[in-house]
């Protein structure tokens, strides 16, 4: 049976599926198969299928809860079709996650999620299955959705996998996000940060140039900490940027934050010169040229992969322009432009195990073996950004990960080479950016942001200082 097969009919009465749980199939299709991104194929598929807004609802549910939670669905499956589920089809099996999350984490009433789900499964050219469709879910539907975290509890192979099957988390991501809070003192805290991860994330705006203008009020409300950010109360996210000349943007309250803990740092002298690193696509980028402009400071862009460099110029377009948008690898800036910025932001590629919210797929992606290929690359780029740095500079060191494998021991590491760098206290810097207190534990030179307790992707700034070369013995003399 391929896992391809989709939509060819097959025997029986013609399937009558609705089209959105048709489009959340199709999207899980191309996610498994192409390796899609869901936030970005859902809403094209969405509008390609004309879905009322609250198809497009149930639509968006469908896929993103599926997707987050198919690891725990998986195990809830393999007890129900008493297989492992590398034994069943892949289409058959989306057609169950989809049918599971359902039963188990919606109103959808128990015979339309069955029902609904053979005929998924005939309109994916497998009906065949149907009746094994049928009879995996109407033997998960016997059993109430506590009972079946039991039951998950009971088959795992020891505490760690047990937390990682019920949080639907891989476990080598559970034992990396342990560790990361670990340092902080807040182990306990990972439920928290594991159910925070599975929960539909808020709609946050930025407003380039202050959110204190006029108009801004009808985004919603404004956000807990970020001074530019507002959070949306309801309706849709595109329709509340219409109207503002494209001051206003969607972005994370934790990205902001990492891009104004480089802009607000210190007062801008004008004529100070910036440059974002790895600026794809450009949402930092957006909230730094703001800045810059506001202050008198000229910015420059790098991103190396020429689409996303494309990115970039567009979420310049009514904010500023004239910023150059280089297309290099980000590497050679420390040699090519040595001393050439007073502030640099380097938001690193990483494996992103802080934005998990948004990326519903992305934990099953992702592996050990990229931590290890992406610390060699953020290693790199970030000698390099301290080369590129002039001395008095400021750099920020981002992920989007809180893996201390990416964040603080990237850091430290970068400290014992360059004797010229030092952390500034980030925490002082965010505590002045932002509107309430942040609880920010660990030390003052690294800031970690937490989706459970700051309600934001998991961030990580470390703010690094070049420092003056001390005066030669010549010249003193
Ligand atoms: C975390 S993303 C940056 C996100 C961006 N700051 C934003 O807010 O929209 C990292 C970016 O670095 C880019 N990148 C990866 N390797 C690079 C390199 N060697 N030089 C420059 N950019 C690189 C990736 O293509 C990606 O767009």
């Amino acid at each position: 049976m391929s896992g391809g097969r989709r939509r060819s009919g097959g025997g029986g009465r013609a399937p009558r599926v609705s089209p959105a749980r048709l489009v959340a199939a199709e999207v899980l299709l191309a996610v498994r198969e192409s390796d899609a991104y869901a936030n970005l194929l859902l809403p094209t598929r969405i509008a390609r299928a004309g879905l009322s807004e609250a198809d497009a609802g149930l639509a968006t549910e469908l896929t993103y809860g599926t997707l987050r939670m198919s690891g725990y669905y998986d195990r809830i499956i393999a007890i129900a079709a008493d297989r492992p589920v590398d034994r069943i089809d892949p289409a058959v099996l989306d057609v169950l996650r989809l049918g599971t999350h359902q039963l188990l984490a919606t109103r959808v009433p128990t015979h339309a999620a069955v029902n609904e789900s053979v005929d998924l499964v005939r309109a994916m050219g497998a009906p065949a299955a149907s009746g094994f469709v049928n009879g995996v879910l109407r033997g998960i539907s016997r059993v109430s959705a506590d009972a079946w975290a039991a039951r998950v509890r009971e088959a795992a192979d020891g505490p760690d996998d047990a937390l990682a099957a019920l949080s639907s988390h891989p476990a080598w991501v559970v034992r990396a996000l342990r560790k990361a809070l670990a340092h902080e003192h807040r182990a306990d805290e990972l439920d928290d940060l594991l159910a925070a991860d599975n929960a539909a994330p808020a709609v946050n705006y930025a407003v380039l140039g202050g959110a204190d203008a006029p108009g801004p009020a009808t985004l919603g409300e404004r956000d807990r900490f970020s001074p530019i950010g507002f959070t949306a109360t309801g309706g849709d996210p595109t329709r509340a940027l219409e109207g503002h000349d494209g001051r206003v943007r969607v972005q994370d309250e934790g990205s902001q934050l990492a891009a104004l803990a480089l802009t607000r740092a210190r007062p801008v002298r004008a004529g100070e010169r910036w440059l974002d690193l790895c600026a794809g696509p450009g949402g930092k980028t957006a909230v730094l040229a703001a800045e810059a402009r506001g202050g008198g400071a000229t910015l420059e862009a790098n991103e190396v992969v020429p689409a996303r460099a494309q990115l970039v110029r567009r979420a310049l377009e009514g904010v500023d322009e004239g910023v150059e948008v280089h297309e290099r690898d980000g590497r050679a800036f420390g040699e090519d432009r040595a001393g050439a910025f007073d502030r640099i932001l380097l938001d690193a590629p990483c494996t992103g195990l802080g934005a998990l919210r948004r990326r519903p797929e992305a934990r099953w992606r992702k592996s050990p073996e990229d931590v290890s290929a992406l610390t060699t690359l953020q290693t790199e780029l970030l000698d390099s950004a301290i080369g590129a740095l002039a001395p008095g500079g400021l750099l920020a060191y981002v992920t989007c990960s809180p893996h201390t494998a990416e964040t603080r021991s990237i850091v430290r590491q970068a400290l014992r080479r360059h004797d010229d760098v030092e952390r500034a206290d980030v925490h002082a810097v965010l505590g002045d950016v932002a509107l309430h207190p942040l609880d920010l534990t660990g030390e003052p030179g690294e800031a970690q942001l937490w989706p459970h307790r700051h309600g934001c992707d998991a961030m990580f700034i470390a703010l690094l200082a070049k420092r003056e070369p001390a005066a030669s013995v010549g010249s003193q003399a």
